[in-house]
């Protein structure tokens, strides 16, 4: 499917993506890369300018077709990054609002409301008004509000970006176990290549409306589709250098335009056999506790590198550098990857 806004350039193009169910898919990209609209275009909020929107075989959206089915017909969740509850209402009453507008008897209304809230755990708060919580419960009720309607697809638009560090590991843990738990399709909006990596079964990424690859977290990781992917996801990022370094790493690794290097990837001391190496000078040393970052001076260019042990250098100081020829990626003109 495509989507333009009222004939400007298109926000979304020829998206092709199947979103298997019972998996948690992260949409991730860069600010303005189309995650949103297609989100919005998923849960009916949005109509394509062209394309089909299939749910288990049902058409939801079909533009030749003249077919549009809104949103409140699609079976869906959706929880926005600002996740307003009712201040007037109990965290129980928030939670079975939305069975009340789908007319379910009162009795089997707060028994769902009731599940829902125990796998967000905040069972125990259920009467307290939104105001009488944290920001990490506020988003669980959010959560519960939209689990105990039994959504097909649970859609997720940055819900995490207002708490704090703490909270949101914390929330990305919870909402992993309660995906796990739930079964639920789940499809989440997220900028941050960290979120998508550890709570997505699969990740899709885009880049100006593109779609540039779908893949699970670890193979999206180690065999990047492009130069895009491959800068875009991991931190540090991977090492893309150019000049007389790149040619270096590409007489070891192989033919192509362009070549990168993960920082972890890159190692210090004596080289293994067959092993790309460089004399590089020691320019920084950054320890951060559990991880110490190395900046190196490499012929004309420079690396970092990335250790989990503990590094005995220092600034100013020669070593050689090297990584496994498996570990250097090399990419063709067009910035794919060989
Ligand atoms: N209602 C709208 N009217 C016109 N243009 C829009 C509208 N909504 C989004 N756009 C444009 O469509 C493109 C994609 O926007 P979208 O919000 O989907 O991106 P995003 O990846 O979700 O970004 P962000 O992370 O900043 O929310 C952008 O160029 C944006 O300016």
């Amino acid at each position: 499917m495509s989507k333009s806004y009222g004939g400007s350039d298109l926000a979304v193009r020829d998206l092709d993506l199947v979103i298997p169910t019972g998996s948690f898919m992260c949409l991730l990209g860069p600010s303005g890369c189309g995650k949103t609209t297609t989100l919005r275009m998923i849960a009916g909020l949005e109509q394509p300018s062209s394309g089909t929107i299939e749910v288990d075989g049902r058409v939801l959206d079909s533009v030749e077709r003249g077919l549009y089915v809104p949103p409140e017909k699609r079976r869906m969740g959706l929880v926005f990054q600002n996740y307003a509850l009712w201040p007037h209402l109990t965290v129980l009453g928030n939670t079975e609002f939305g069975l009340r507008m789908r007319k379910v008897p009162a009795a089997e209304r707060r028994e769902r409301a009731i599940e829902a809230l125990r796998m967000v755990r905040v069972d125990d708060a259920m009467e307290r008004y939104p105001a009488q919580l944290s920001g990490g419960q506020q988003q669980r009720v959010a959560l519960a509000r939209m689990l105990a309607i039994n959504p097909s697809v649970l859609l997720l638009d940055e819900p995490l970006s207002n708490l704090d560090a703490r909270l949101r590991l914390e929330m990305r843990a919870e909402l992993k176990r309660i995906h796990e738990e739930s079964g639920t399709t789940v499809v989440f909006v997220t900028h941050d290549q960290l979120e998508a990596m550890t709570m997505a079964t699969d990740v899709a990424v885009m880049e100006a409306g593109r779609l540039q690859q779908v893949a699970p977290p670890m193979e999206m990781y180690h065999r990047p589709a492009n130069r895009f992917v491959a800068e875009f996801v991991g931190s540090p990022p991977m090492n893309l250098p150019s000049g007389a370094l790149a040619e270096s790493l590409l007489r070891c690794a192989g033919a192509g335009s362009g070549v990168g290097v993960r920082p972890e990837a890159l190692r210090l001391g004596d080289p293994e056999p067959g092993a790309w190496q460089e004399e590089a000078v020691v320019e920084a040393v950054l320890p951060a506790g559990s991880s110490w970052t190395v900046r190196l001076r490499v012929l004309d260019g420079e690396l970092f590198a990335l250790s989990f042990r503990e590094l005995d250098v220092e600034a100013g100081q020669k070593v050689r550098v090297w990584a496994r020829r498996g570990q250097v990626h090399v990419f063709d003109a067009e910035g794919v990857r060989v």
